[in-house]
């Protein structure tokens, strides 16, 4: 493993591919997050969006590549919130802070709430909280990480699309005032364009980068306007392209060789994706969290760098995997 600092990207992917077994499941990807860059991954069910989150976060190695992340820290969010539901909303966002005297911890998680609008809600317990608050806590626990580098997997994907948008909203405001690098899944065309700086396109299994869409929005952009929607539609369609390409290659493969079981509704399976969206490929959105991440990670909720071994030397001090 090579260790080295680069303060001019926030996370480098170089030619990483990732195998499990017979599976390529990412293939020579290249990306970069700018220091302060706000970047949506996009690309259908199954094209490794989650696998190439672990990998920065440092849940898993790649097969091939390196990975380099100069955050100080990188947290990590999941679709699920994943609280400790015995522990009050203060102690769940305590818990990331272990480190620090309990006075302190106490008070700077009243902060971090009061960043998320939750302060007054530290003495309730997880199942007080609808599912966006729940959501707010988590991402008040990710910053309490003090990270500067924060992985979101579908974070706002379980949401209504009006808790949806108000969480957009804080995101947003929180991104800007903390200068975080933040590289966001999503499965939701126009959330990616209402959020990113630019939203990359990963092709379906093996997962590649195929296309990268700067979006030149003035901020803050509205989910539901008229120049939101029509980049989004440019992306769709690009969507729709790779799944009918993949489609085909895989008919061609699967024409070849006997086919195997798929864990998982893939995109080919389901219906093409309609405008804007591609989770109608996703099945899977519901299980996604479980299968990806093992129940202990998850449970550890935005899973920081100082929690997980592998994550250490990168995320601490800026540092390549390879
Ligand atoms: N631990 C694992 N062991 C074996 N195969 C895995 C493992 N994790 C992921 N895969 C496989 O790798 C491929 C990519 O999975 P991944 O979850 O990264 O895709 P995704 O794009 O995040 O999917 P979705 O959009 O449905 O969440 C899939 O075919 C999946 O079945």
């Amino acid at each position: 493993m090579t260790v080295q600092v680069d303060r001019q990207v926030a996370v480098r992917l170089d030619a990483v591919s990732k195998r499990y077994g017979d599976l390529l499941a990412l293939d020579r990807v290249g990306l970069s997050v700018a220091p302060g860059e706000f970047v949506c991954l996009l690309g259908a069910s199954g094209c490794g969006k989650s696998t190439l989150l672990s990998l920065v976060a440092g849940l898993d190695e790649p097969t091939a590549g390196q990975i380099t992340t100069t955050g100080r820290r990188v947290a990590m969010m999941f679709q699920e919130p994943a609280l400790f539901p015995w522990l009050t909303v203060a102690a769940n966002v305590e818990m990331a802070m272990r480190e620090l005297p309990r006075r302190e911890r106490r008070a700077r998680a009243e902060e971090f709430l009061e960043m998320v609008h939750l302060g007054g809600f530290g003495r309730k317990r997880p199942h007080e909280l609808s599912g966006g608050m729940r959501q707010r806590v988590a991402l008040a626990r990710s910053l309490a990480q003090d990270a500067d580098v924060l992985l979101m997997d579908e974070p706002f994907g379980a949401l209504d699309a009006m808790t949806r948008d108000l969480l957009h909203d804080e995101l947003e405001r929180i991104w800007r005032e903390r200068e975080l690098s933040v590289l966001f899944v999503t499965h939701n065309v126009r959330e990616a364009v209402r959020l990113g700086d630019r939203v990359v396109l990963l092709s379906s299994r093996p997962g590649k980068v195929v296309e990268e869409f700067p979006v030149r929005l003035a901020r803050p952009r509205r989910t539901d306007s008229a120049e939101v929607a029509t980049l989004a539609a440019r992306i769709t369609d690009q969507l729709k392209q790779e799944v009918a390409r993949h489609a085909e290659t895989s008919g061609r493969t699967s024409a070849a060789r006997p086919a195997e079981p798929s864990p998982r509704p893939s995109a080919e399976q389901t219906a093409t994706p309609p405008a804007e969206t591609a989770s109608a490929e996703t099945a899977s959105a519901q299980n996604h969290t479980a299968e990806t991440v093992s129940a202990q990670n998850h449970t550890e909720g935005t899973v920081s760098a100082r929690n997980h071994p592998a994550e250490t030397a990168s995320a601490r001090n800026g540092g390549a995997r390879s």
